[in-house]
């Protein structure tokens, strides 16, 4: 662990992998000592104000569609015990909201994202490495409803970007971050016994650094 009380778990894989499930069901877990779920994409920046730019042409796959600086600043000062003002994002606008949401310190600090390994310093900020492994017909099955349901796409808007850039953009940045996992976790939320390794060694850190 770092030079803090936290454990900060990150928890890469591509888009429609599972992490936000994998994130949920572990931030239940330890709910009782308190923990925290961070996403990438609150971080992701303003398309800039051109009228000649169209969010559907967008890379929002690229590390520079995401702000890591601030993400990175936010990170550490929760690990110095201090509470942050988080950005929150609006997939329908492709914007940042006006209001922040405000995070505390928690002993477990779960980061997840599809580039959260692919970043040097983030990485360096980690105290487990996770991967989640899904292969790419069901990640693109699970996006295409997920994001006709939540995120107000088309089935056309959801299969032109996948062929322009999340699926280029995965196969440059977030399948070559794996090497950088401690655990790579086939099937997502669904591996029980994947989960319980990492709930066995998250307490086990825990311990470590509160005796308890
Ligand atoms: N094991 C699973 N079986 C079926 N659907 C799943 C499973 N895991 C996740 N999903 C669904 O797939 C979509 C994407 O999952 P999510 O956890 O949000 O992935 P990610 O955060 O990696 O994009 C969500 O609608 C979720 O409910
Ligand atoms: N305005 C936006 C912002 C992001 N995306 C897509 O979200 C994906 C990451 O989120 P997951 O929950 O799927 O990990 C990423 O692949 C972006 O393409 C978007 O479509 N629109």
């Amino acid at each position: 662990m770092g030079n803090t009380s936290c454990v900060v778990i990150g928890l890469a894989g591509g888009s429609g992998s599972g992490k936000t499930s994998v994130a949920s069901a572990l931030a239940r877990d330890f709910k009782d000592k308190g923990a925290i779920v961070i996403e990438q994409d609150w971080y992701y920046r303003n398309i800039p104000e051109d009228s000649r730019i169209k969010a559907s042409d967008w890379n929002f796959d690229h590390p520079d569609s995401v702000e890591f600086s601030l993400l990175i600043d936010q990170l550490k000062t929760l690990r110095k015990g201090e509470p942050v003002e988080a950005p929150q994002y609006d997939y329908k606008t492709h914007s940042r909201m006006k209001e922040t949401r405000r995070i505390y310190p928690q002993p477990v600090i779960i980061l997840e994202g599809i580039l959260i390994l692919d970043n040097p310093e983030l990485r360096s900020l980690l105290d487990i490495k996770i991967y989640v492994d899904t292969d790419a017909d069901v990640r693109f099955i699970r996006r295409l409803q997920r994001d006709i349901h939540e995120r107000g796409r088309s089935v056309e808007n959801v299969i032109t970007q996948y062929y322009k850039t999340v699926r280029p953009m995965h196969e440059t940045f977030v399948e070559q971050s794996k090497k950088y996992a401690d655990i790579i976790i086939p099937q997502g939320a669904e591996n029980y016994v994947a989960i319980d390794v990492l709930k066995t060694k998250i307490k086990w850190l825990l311990r470590e650094a509160h005796g308890r």
